[in-house]
């Protein structure tokens, strides 16, 4: 699939911008701090309703304004979608398909594409926990975009029930209490959809991660093929209760079993039930968690250089690349300034990746750090400032040269 336009209303700096795209490369090229990264953020907000540098909405309205809109043509096999979707400060977002309102903004999901690869990324290697949860859960609502559905839920659950347990910790306590015995019931209800829901995304994350780690391994070889191997495992707040299958993706040739999952964290929630009382926060479930790297036979964080750190999340970023195009949908790529962190054999591994793609969309500060296959349409990004204001501005950059 490939963006035929991208529309833009203050969105962070941008106050309107509607720019007209073609598949094949594109390259925004401007120094630091000119806006090059939101055109990025915009389109990877239309395929994840998130942006990959904040959590919350907020900053992505650009300041002074009440509300921001982005807007894309989409292109897939021929076919043209029109999808917007509006946030508006202190008020539930809004998003059309062909200017018809959807009823939740997530059914806009799958229509644009995106793999986005970003010099934050290395929290991919280096971060917590909650980036690689983060990265496969994405992945995830690229894929199927359902999923998106099944983790709003399980965050509701879970946000309720650590209400629970924090409010009624106290009057659990107390042997007998009316209190403690209702909210005892009332954990019990919680503890069963915490265990459904947890049950569906645990099984489709150990899904994802069976089909993704075959391009893990070979993205990464790719690119550093003089490094040791890498391999990837799920590891789960359940331990050793959770098959063994299921936490080595390359043992796991089935799908995931999401009856016995829930069986499992029912019972293991049972377990943990006091002390998550006495703690008053959930311990157990898909929240808590990871994806083990290893690099070799160790763990990649607090074990690998910085290159082989960034080769490992460019490697990750590949395979959910190529794992979505494997699927039959072809995703927009987009590369956020990393060139210039490359070195000349990681350049050549992902120009060629990126020379392939149906639509491939570059930041660079200057031309020299875009490799020479991947030239095609320039744009300058740029700051445009006066009394009133500042703000960005595009123009095309090879008509701005001096001739
Ligand atoms: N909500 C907002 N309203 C107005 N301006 C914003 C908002 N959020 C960010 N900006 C401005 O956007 C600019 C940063 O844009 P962006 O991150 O796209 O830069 P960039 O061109 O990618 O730079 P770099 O090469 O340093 O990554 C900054 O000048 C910042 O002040």
């Amino acid at each position: 699939m490939f963006v035929r336009r991208l529309a833009l209303r203050d969105f962070r700096s941008w106050p309107q911008i509607d720019i007209d795209l073609a598949p094949g490369p594109a390259v925004f090229l401007g120094s630091n701090g000119r806006g090059k990264t939101n055109l990025l953020e915009a389109l990877y907000y239309l395929s994840t309703l998130s942006s990959h540098r904040v959590a919350s909405d907020q900053p992505l309205i650009r300041l002074g304004a009440a509300s921001t809109k982005i807007t894309a043509v989409a292109v897939n096999a021929g076919r043209e979608l029109t999808v917007d979707v509006e946030l508006i400060a202190g008020k539930p977002n809004r998003a059309n398909i062909n200017q018809s309102p959807v009823r939740r903004p997530r059914e806009i999901l799958g229509i644009v594409r995106s793999v986005l690869f970003a010099p934050e990324d290395l929290s991919l290697v280096r971060g917590d926990p909650g980036d690689r949860r983060r990265y496969l859960d994405d992945l995830l609502s690229s894929r199927i975009p359902r999923m998106a559905a099944v983790r709003a839920d399980y965050d509701r659950v879970l946000r309720q029930r650590a209400a629970l347990l924090k409010s009624a910790g106290g009057s659990m306590r107390r042997e007998h209490s009316a209190d403690g015995m209702s909210a005892l019931a009332t954990l019990d209800v919680w503890d069963g959809q915490l265990a459904q829901f947890g049950a569906q995304l645990l099984a489709a994350r150990i899904d994802l991660l069976a089909d993704l780690a075959p391009y893990v391994t070979e993205s990464y070889r790719s690119i550093a093929p003089e490094s040791q191997p890498v391999s990837i495992f799920y590891r789960s707040s359940l331990g050793d209760a959770l098959p063994i299958e299921y936490s080595d993706p390359l043992q796991h040739n089935d799908h995931a079993d999401t009856e016995l999952l829930e069986a499992l964290l029912l019972r293991e929630l049972a377990q943990v039930r006091p002390k998550e009382i006495a703690r008053g926060v959930c311990l157990l479930g898909p929240h808590r968690d990871d994806v083990e790297l290893r690099l070799g036979t160790h763990p990649a964080k607090g074990y690998a250089s910085h290159g082989e750190s960034w080769s490992y999340a460019l490697a990750l970023r590949l395979a959910g690349y190529r794992l979505l195009r494997a699927d039959g949908t072809e995703p927009i790529l987009m590369l956020d300034d990393v060139f210039a962190e490359l070195d000349r054999r990681r350049r050549t591994a992902l120009a060629a990746v990126a020379a392939e793609a149906e639509q491939v969309l570059i930041t660079a500060a200057v031309p020299e750090d875009v490799p020479a296959e991947l030239e095609s349409t320039r744009f300058s990004v740029r700051t445009v400032e006066d009394e009133a204001d500042r703000h960005s501005q595009l123009t095309s950059f090879d008509e701005d040269q001096p001739r």
